[in-house]
């Protein structure tokens, strides 16, 4: 069995007038140390998806499993990152990076100081008493990867992580993510609308179609590229040929929506 089994999973809103299909039998498996992403037209149940994986929503059918055990038993397994940093102002980010291990009940001189050496190898050593609002928005989210690891979660579940932010940020800011995830060996699962990025920083990718959401496509990212960090990725001829796939199957499917 996969580190991750996401089995026949469908999911419905219920609302007092309608009922929405997010999902529709949703089967795939992610190895231990894998990065995969989501791509696919708005509202196709990437997001869904991903709080089903982080146990925040019951699916209305399937199984997820985390290392062979449903999600019930598995549920620290998972951290989230998303668009907005979410870092409290009124802490500082050392405070900010440690609450989740002082929430969890987990915080000791030794997960302290992984956080700390977090916060040193990515970049941030000196920081540690100021407040969010004195850093820019690559440093918050350069923060919020920090306490989001500091409770080494066993998988990453990146929700447009990159998306507010300026294209050279995002750039820098994917290569320090793939190359700490990696160094770190974490699983990773990515929602993304940007093909690039996608590309650049995955080793599989799932298309999804909408009304409902269903998986029509798994693209395997070559070896050469997924050698290669994300900026280095960009510049290989095969990225472009690539890019193009995927980019006419999507343009098809946002046309048929
Ligand atoms: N709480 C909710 N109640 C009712 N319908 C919902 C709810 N959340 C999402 N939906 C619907 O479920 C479908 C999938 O939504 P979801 O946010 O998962 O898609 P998405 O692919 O992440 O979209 P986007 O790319 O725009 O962020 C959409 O039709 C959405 O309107």
């Amino acid at each position: 069995m996969g580190f991750l089994v996401v089995d026949r999973v469908s999911h419905t809103y219920f609302t007092e007038k309608t009922a929405v299909t997010a999902l529709e039998n949703i089967s795939f498996t992610v190895e231990k140390g894998e990065f995969v992403s989501f791509l696919g037209p708005s509202g196709c149940g990437k997001t869904t998806l991903l709080s089903i994986i982080a146990a925040l929503i019951k699916p209305t059918k399937g199984t997820v499993f985390v290392e062979g055990k449903t999600l019930d038993c598995a549920r620290a397994s998972a951290g989230y990152m998303l668009q907005q940093d979410y870092l409290f102002p009124w802490k500082t980010i050392e405070e900010n990076i440690l609450l989740g291990l002082k929430i969890m009940g987990t915080l000791t001189e030794t997960t302290k100081k992984r956080a700390l050496d977090l916060l040193d190898y990515i970049g941030l050593k000196g920081v540690e008493t100021h407040y969010p609002s004195q850093l820019s928005g690559g440093m918050r989210q350069r923060a919020a990867l920090v306490r989001t690891l500091a409770t080494n979660p066993k998988m990453l579940l990146l929700d447009e992580p990159f998306s507010a932010l300026d294209h050279q940020t995002k750039l820098k800011l994917e290569e320090l993510v793939w190359q700490t995830l990696k160094d770190y060996e974490k699983t990773a699962l990515l929602v993304t609308h940007d093909i690039g990025e996608a590309i650049a920083m995955s080793d599989r990718i799932f298309l999804f179609s909408t009304k409902p959401g269903k998986i029509v496509r798994t693209f395997i990212v070559p070896d050469e590229l997924r050698r290669l960090s994300p900026f280095a990725a960009r510049q290989h001829p095969q990225f472009s040929a690539l890019f193009q796939s995927i980019w006419k199957e999507l343009d098809q499917l946002e046309t048929n929506k």
